[in-house]
Parts: C-alpha cells; sequence; structure tokens
C-alpha cells in the first residue's frame, strides 16, 4: 500500500471521534495501513499536536474495538499517535489553506513519501463545495501522487442540490477520486452479500423471481432523534436513511455479479437496480409509501417522550420519523417479485436485516392448507446486520414420532466472530487501496435521488398521510398492512413480547430456530 498523507477536515468533531480514530487505529493495529502514514487533523478549535493526539488516544480507549492494555499495546499505540499533526483551520479561510499545504508538504518530506494525498471531509455538508473549491485554489489537490477524496452524507438534500454539489465537487475532483461514504456498504455481512452470489452458484440460481415471493429489509432503531434535532427534523427517515442506505442495500441485493466481476461491474449492475426500479407517480405514493412520526410511549421499559416534545424540534413538525415502503423492480430476474423496506426511530427493537421469502412450493390451496396445519413454514434466507451478524437459511424439518408436524430449522451460514473489522475500518481501508467497490457511485446517488424525488414532493404536499405510532411499537399499522394485502407479514416482529429486551441470540437461546415469531 502506497504511503498516504489523510488531511481530516473535522478532526475535533463526533464522526472523528467515535468512528474515524478507532477505525484508523485497528487498520494500523492490523497492518493495514500503508507502512508510512501521516494524519493532519483540521478544525477552528485551538488545539496543538499534543492536544490532538491525546484526544485521538481517549477516542481509542472509549470507542475502538481494540484497547491498548499491556506495555506493547501502549507503545504501539504511541506509534500510531506519533504520526498526528493538528493545523487549525476554517474552511473559508484561504490563507488557513496555504499553512495547511506548507504543513502537508513539511511532513511529506520530512517522511520521505510521495504526495498521496487522502482528503476526509467529516464536517456538516454546508462545507463541501468551498473545501474542494479551496482544495483546488490553494494547490493542495495539485500533488504529484495521486488525491482522493472521502466524503460523508448527507450528499445533498434533494435531486437538484446532490446535482449542484456533485458539478462543484467534479471541478475539483473525478468521478474515480471520489468516495462517497455509506456506511451500510462497509458492514461485514453486506460485503458477504456481494462475495456469496459470486461463489455460490446454487444461490444464483435461487436470486430470482421464479423461487421468490418478497424480499423485505429493515432497519428499525430504537433510538430517538438524539441530539440532532437540527438535522434531523429537516432530513427525516426519507432522506436519512431511506434515500441512501435502504436503496443501497436493495441494490446490493439485487445484482446478480458472475465469479469475476470488477467494482466496474458491480456499480454498472447496481446502476441497472436502480433503472429498473419502477418509478412512483405522484397518484402512486399514498398507496406505496407509509409515513409515520412517533408518539411516546416506551421502549424496554422506559417511558419516551413524542417525537414533537423532543428538545429542539418544533410541535408541529410532519417531519417523518418512520418509512415504510413497497418497490418493484422491473428487470427479467425481479418482476413480480414485492420488495418491502422499513425504517424508523424509536421502533421496539434494534433491528437491521434482509429477509428472502422463498415461494411455497405447493400451489393448490387445500395443500397450502395442509402445509400450514402441520407447521410448515416458507424457507428463508436471513441477513441479519445488526444487533448481531448472521447469515441464516431456515428450513422445514421434522422429527420422527412427533404427529408429522413440521418445525423450522435453521442453517447457519455465517455468524459474527468477535473482533471483526467495523464498517468504517473496511471502508476506510478500500479509500488508502482506491477500491471504490463499497462506495456511492455517483450515478447511483443521483438515480436514488430521482426515485425518492416524487415521495418528497408527496410528503411537502401532504399526499400522504403522516401516521403516527407509538414509541416502542413496530411503526404505524398501515406498514403491516401493506404486506397483508400481498397475503405476507413483516418476519420476526416480536409482536407477542415474548423477547421483549433480548438480542436475538438470548431469544433464540435453546430453541433449534430463531424464527422466533414465524407463526405470526
Ligand atoms: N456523527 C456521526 O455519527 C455521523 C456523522 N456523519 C456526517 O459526518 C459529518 C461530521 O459530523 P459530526 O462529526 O457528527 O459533526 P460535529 O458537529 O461533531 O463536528 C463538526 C466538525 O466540523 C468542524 N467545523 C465546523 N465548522 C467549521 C469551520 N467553519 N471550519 C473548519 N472546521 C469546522 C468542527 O471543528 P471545530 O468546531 O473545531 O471548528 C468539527 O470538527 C457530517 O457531514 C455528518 O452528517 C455521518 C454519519 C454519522
Ligand atoms: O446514517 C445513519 O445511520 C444511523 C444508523 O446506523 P446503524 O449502523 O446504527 O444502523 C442512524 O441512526 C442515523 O440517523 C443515520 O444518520
Amino acid at each position: 500500500m502506497e504511503a498516504t498523507t489523510i488531511v481530516l477536515f473535522g478532526a475535533t468533531g463526533d464522526l472523528a471521534k467515535r468512528k474515524i480514530y478507532p477505525a484508523l487505529y485497528n487498520l494500523f493495529v492490523d497492518g493495514k495501513l500503508p507502512k508510512a502514514f501521516s494524519v493532519v487533523g483540521l478544525g477552528r478549535r485551538e488545539w496543538s499536536d499534543e492536544k490532538l493526539q491525546d484526544n485521538v488516544g481517549k477516542s481509542i480507549a472509549e470507542f475502538s474495538r481494540r484497547k491498548a492494555v499491556s506495555e506493547e499495546e501502549q507503545g504501539k499505540l504511541n506509534e500510531f499517535l506519533a504520526a498526528f499533526r493538528y493545523c487549525v483551520l476554517d474552511v473559508g479561510n484561504e490563507e488557513d489553506y496555504k499553512k495547511l499545504l506548507t504543513l502537508v508538504e513539511n511532513r511529506e518530506e520530512e517522511l520521505g513519501i510521495p504526495q498521496n494525498r487522502l482528503f476526509y471531509l467529516s464536517v456538516g455538508p454546508e462545507f463541501f463545495e468551498t473545501i474542494a473549491f479551496r482544495i483546488k485554489s490553494s494547490g493542495l489537490g495539485t500533488t504529484k501522487g495521486w488525491k482522493r477524496l472521502v466524503i460523508e452524507k448527507p450528499f445533498g438534500h434533494d435531486l437538484a442540490t446532490a446535482r449542484d454539489l456533485n458539478e462543484k465537487l467534479s471541478a475539483a475532483f473525478s468521478e474515480e477520486e471520489i468516495f462517497r461514504i455509506d456506511h451500510y456498504l462497509g458492514k461485514p455481512v453486506v460485503q458477504k452479500l456481494e462475495m456469496l452470489q459470486q461463489a455460490n452458484p446454487v444461490l444464483q440460481a435461487f436470486w430470482t423471481n421464479r423461487y421468490i415471493a418478497n424480499v423485505q429489509i429493515t432497519a428499525n432503531e430504537t433510538v430517538g432523534v438524539e441530539e440532532r434535532a437540527g438535522y434531523y427534523d429537516k432530513s427525516g427517515a426519507l432522506r436519512d436513511m431511506f434515500q441512501n442506505h435502504m436503496l443501497q442495500l436493495l441494490m446490493m441485493l439485487a445484482i446478480h455479479l458472475p465469479s469475476d466481476s470488477t467494482s466496474e461491474d458491480v456499480r454498472a449492475k447496481k446502476k441497472g437496480v436502480m433503472e429498473a426500479l419502477v418509478p412512483l407517480q405522484a397518484e402512486t405514493v399514498a398507496s406505496r409509501i407509509i409515513r409515520g412520526q412517533y408518539k411516546d410511549g416506551a421502549i424496554k421499559g422506559e417511558p419516551v417522550v413524542a417525537y414533537t416534545a423532543e428538545p429542539g424540534i418544533p410541535a408541529d413538525t410532519r417531519n417523518d420519523t418512520f418509512i415504510a415502503g413497497k418497490l418493484e423492480i422491473d428487470n427479467y430476474f425481479w418482476r413480480g417479485v414485492p420488495v418491502y423496506i422499513r425504517t424508523g426511530k424509536r421502533l421496539k427493537e434494534k433491528s437491521t436485516r434482509i429477509v428472502i421469502e422463498f415461494k411455497e412450493p405447493l400451489k393448490q390451496a387445500s395443500q397450502a392448507a395442509q402445509a400450514k396445519e402441520s407447521g410448515i413454514v416458507p424457507n428463508l434466507l436471513v441477513f441479519e446486520l445488526a444487533p448481531n451478524e448472521g447469515i441464516t437459511l431456515q428450513l422445514n424439518t421434522r422429527e420422527p414420532g412427533a404427529g408429522g408436524v413440521f418445525k423450522p430449522m435453521n442453517v447457519d451460514l455465517h455468524t459474527h466472530r468477535d473482533n471483526t473489522a467495523e464498517a468504517y475500518e473496511n471502508l476506510i481501508h478500500d479509500a488508502f487501496l482506491g477500491d471504490s467497490t463499497f462506495f456511492a457511485h455517483w450515478d447511483e446517488v443521483e438515480l436514488s435521488w430521482a426515485w425518492v424525488e416524487p415521495i418528497l414532493k408527496a410528503f411537502e404536499n401532504e399526499q400522504v398521510p403522516l401516521r403516527l405510532y407509538e414509541a416502542g411499537s413496530y411503526g404505524p399499522k398501515e406498514s403491516d398492512e401493506l404486506l397483508a394485502e400481498d397475503g405476507f407479514h413483516w418476519w420476526f416482529d416480536d409482536i407477542e413480547g415474548k423477547n421483549e429486551g433480548k438480542t436475538q441470540e438470548q431469544a433464540t437461546e435453546g430453541e433449534e430456530t430463531y424464527a422466533y415469531h414465524a407463526n405470526h
């Protein structure tokens, strides 16, 4: 891996503290950073190099999956911290960039490394354009090595602003140099989706409308708006989660990849999925999309306030904290397979998963009824992203002497091993390598915004009712009805509450299956 200087805008901020420093440290310990690297942290705060190093050390102690406990580990940590320098910079101040350029060049000279520069924008989106412009105008972007831009979400507020931002970034960086982070693409199970398909012809063969009855993508959260009222009330679940993370999961799931696929192939296929996604019309939005907002309620026995009573949220806000939708992909593989997506805040449990429900082989009504009677459930392929990670295939089995009654049995295809790399580690490592497979290409971002545009308009024009749901529930009942109309239901919702407060693992302890609500 080539020697690199990371220029980190937003080095004093929350994301750097919670995600970026721990990720860099774990990569360093794993020997996955370049042998020679340097980090130049930036912010307006009057910090010194030592103050930054001290804060990075604290962030690792608090947030890293690896801690520096032993003397040897402490030595390694000190070696890591020695790579950090700090520079006070206000993004709008041209003079500050000159100072920064001098510092970066001096460091490159000191370490004897080429001018490979990775600019990481961990700042608010209002600064993205200015920074890209200043990187160019100050000469920071004129390197004898390579340059890359890693950029956090949100990428635009709608289609027009996203296009505008992209145009401005393109004046300073080419598409190949822009790495748009969508941290869901860094999640280990999501990265396995690609590999599983490529390496297993049997899965490829079943990945079609011939065998699949429906797909369900869920990202339920228990947290509310947290400290981000200002951002979230202008964003809502649609912009915050659906336009990016949820549609990225859909793309990753729906692509068909031959075993020798390249990064370009993956991106071309993802673009193809977005192009095949049946657009919603103003008249169809209300029948396909459920918009929700949480009322007060209780989560794991603790009372929580309504969204409108959260600090910093206007009492009359119509913002969406929940969204569910029914989508269709009109291509050879997926035509006729409904894809249901839901995500929301203040729901009963944290659960992020993709469920592929396979068709029932028994076609006749009498046989289907008989199958139900005897306990047969559909085959499911489940990708569990959170709170635990795992990939499971649910099959039916019958023990001798059990009165002919079937019961579900799980085949574990992958289980989480402790201390594996986290999303940010995977993504930052790829950015060092220049591998953009798991970053969002502009085409995908543009098509995603274009697809959600009618929903944004319909919300604005109040064409979709705002359904209030109790905090601690699974969202508005209309979200269940969306599936019920097609004869389906959301898998694994713990509606009877028998797994209240338990992790999925605890919930399934001693059971042969984790299909603990399969009979819903
Ligand atoms: N936090 C998170 O979990 C996530 C964050 N993101 C995204 O990451 C980005 C950063 O978020 P987060 O770290 O939470 O934000 P914070 O508000 O915690 O940090 C903002 C950073 O920007 C710096 N900054 C603000 N104004 C200026 C300025 N005029 N000139 C120079 N630096 C400035 C601040 O430094 P100083 O105050 O010293 O100037 C600080 O380091 C955002 O785009 C956010 O949407 C994405 C996913 C998750
Ligand atoms: O990007 C975001 O993601 C988090 C959820 O991420 P996860 O990895 O915990 O599933 C969400 O809480 C936040 O609102 C959103 O901005």
